[in-house]
């Protein structure tokens, strides 16, 4: 059967995939809506590419140079900002969504997605960082799947494959370590952005290769586990494994562990969502373990990653302390990124933010906004 697909961010390194897995497998996806942010180029090659009914831009500008750059026969309907967006979401006829703009500004497009309806490919992590009781509570009632695309969940999911609730003992999530992996705190003061987005095992997006780099990624992984798989902090531990191969493990009760290994490549759980819950075949390279030889695994070092313990604390406070902790830490890596800030600061703002902020239980959607608002105001005003 043939599934109409929307892709939101699809100018991204996960966007980009994504139509890379859709092109291997033509008679079985149709793309119906795509929507970017400012790279009107490479979206319009997309539209004349795989003639979406759809397009999304950041801006009214954008939309206009869009226009002028696509020809006559590839004319869709093109939109712009958080409504246009919300448009790729829910206002095409796709059966399913993959979330993959960055940041927690897809949390309204996402539940809009979900009140329509969508099964939900979910790679923006953010947005059940910053409202996993809002997102999953509205999918429970609208019966719509969220299935997982960050390659950690995407493991746990195939691990649990069906287990019940009671057969778990705890999901272990494992980091690379990224790219300050051997590095002590203090070898850290004057890094250079260049430097942490040189991430060693995955090609990402800058944000979340800062993240991986801060260990703030693991840290919303850790969030994000919990939403997806309904499981308490204390049964998500984390461990580092410096090669990604092993992308995440399950423990049963009765101390059975299994885990889900592969190259580390992105189209593979990309893919798995999108067929779910068929497999077929990938260009990807296969795993060879007799060449690779040794994998390694560590503890997790929670002071050396002061964002991995922020992040705990975080998750178990609840309410909006979450959505401090993935606000304040997006202003951040924004700043760390424009090269407005050292690396060192980007755990200081957030734990200042986390230390200011009173979390409000159990908070609707107006206080998610409210928070996340305030904490980046709190955030930019601490640099
Ligand atoms: N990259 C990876 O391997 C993985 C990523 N993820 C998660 O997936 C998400 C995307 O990450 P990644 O692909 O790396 O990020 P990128 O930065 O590569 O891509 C982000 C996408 O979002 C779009 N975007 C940004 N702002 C807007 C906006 N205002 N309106 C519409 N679109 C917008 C960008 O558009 P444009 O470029 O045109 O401005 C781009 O298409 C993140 O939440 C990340 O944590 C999870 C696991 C792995
Ligand atoms: C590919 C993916 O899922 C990323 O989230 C990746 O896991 C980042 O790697 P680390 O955060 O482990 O460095
Ligand atoms: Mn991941």
């Amino acid at each position: 059967m043939t599934k109409r697909i929307s892709i939101l961010g699809s100018t991204g390194s996960i966007g980009t995939q994504t139509l890379d897995v859709v092109s291997h497998y033509p008679e079985r996806f149709v793309v119906t809506a795509l929507a970017g942010g400012n790279n009107v180029g490479l979206l319009a090659e997309q539209t004349v590419r795989f003639r979406p009914q759809l397009v999304s831009v950041a801006t009214k500008e954008l939309a206009a140079k869009l226009r002028e750059l696509l020809p006559a026969e590839a004319a869709p309907r093109i939109v712009y900002g958080p409504e246009g967006l919300a448009e790729a979401a829910a206002a095409t006829d796709a059966d399913i969504i993959v979330t993959a703009v960055v940041g927690s500004q897809g949390l309204q497009p996402t539940l809009a997605a979900i009140e329509a309806g969508k099964t939900i490919a979910l790679a923006n992590k953010e947005t059940l960082v910053s409202a996993g009781h809002l997102v999953t509570d509205l999918a429970r009632r609208k019966g719509v799947s969220l299935l997982p695309v960050d390659s950690e969940h995407s493991a746990i999911f195939q691990c649990l494959n069906g287990e019940p609730r009671r057969a778990l003992k705890r999901i272990v999530i494992t980091a690379s370590g990224g790219s300050f992996r051997d590095k002590s705190r203090t070898e850290l003061h004057g890094v250079t952005v260049e430097q942490a987005l040189r991430h060693p095992n995955w090609s990402m997006g800058a944000k979340i290769t800062i993240d991986s780099a801060t260990m703030a990624n693991k840290g919303l992984e850790v969030m994000e586990a919990r939403w997806l798989y309904d499981v308490s902090y204390d049964e998500i531990d984390v461990l580092i494994h410096p090669e990604s191969i092993v992308h995440s493990f399950v423990e049963f009760a009765d101390g059975s562990v299994i885990a889900q290994m592969g190259v580390p490549d992105m189209r593979v759980p990309i893919q798995y969502a999108l067929t779910y819950p068929e497999r077929l075949p990938t260009p990807v390279p296969r795993l060879d373990l007799a060449q690779l030889g040794k994998l390694h695994f560590r503890e997790m070092d929670f002071a050396r990653f002061r964002m991995m313990r922020l992040a705990y604390d975080a998750g178990r406070a609840g309410g909006t302390m979450p959505t401090v902790f993935n606000a304040a830490n997006e202003v951040a890596v924004a700043r760390f990124l424009r090269r407005e800030i050292e690396f060192l600061h980007i755990d200081d703002i957030v734990e200042r933010a986390m230390a200011a902020h009173t979390a409000e239980a159990d908070p609707g959607l107006e206080a998610i906004l409210a928070a996340d608002a305030w904490a980046r105001d709190h955030a930019s005003r601490s640099i």
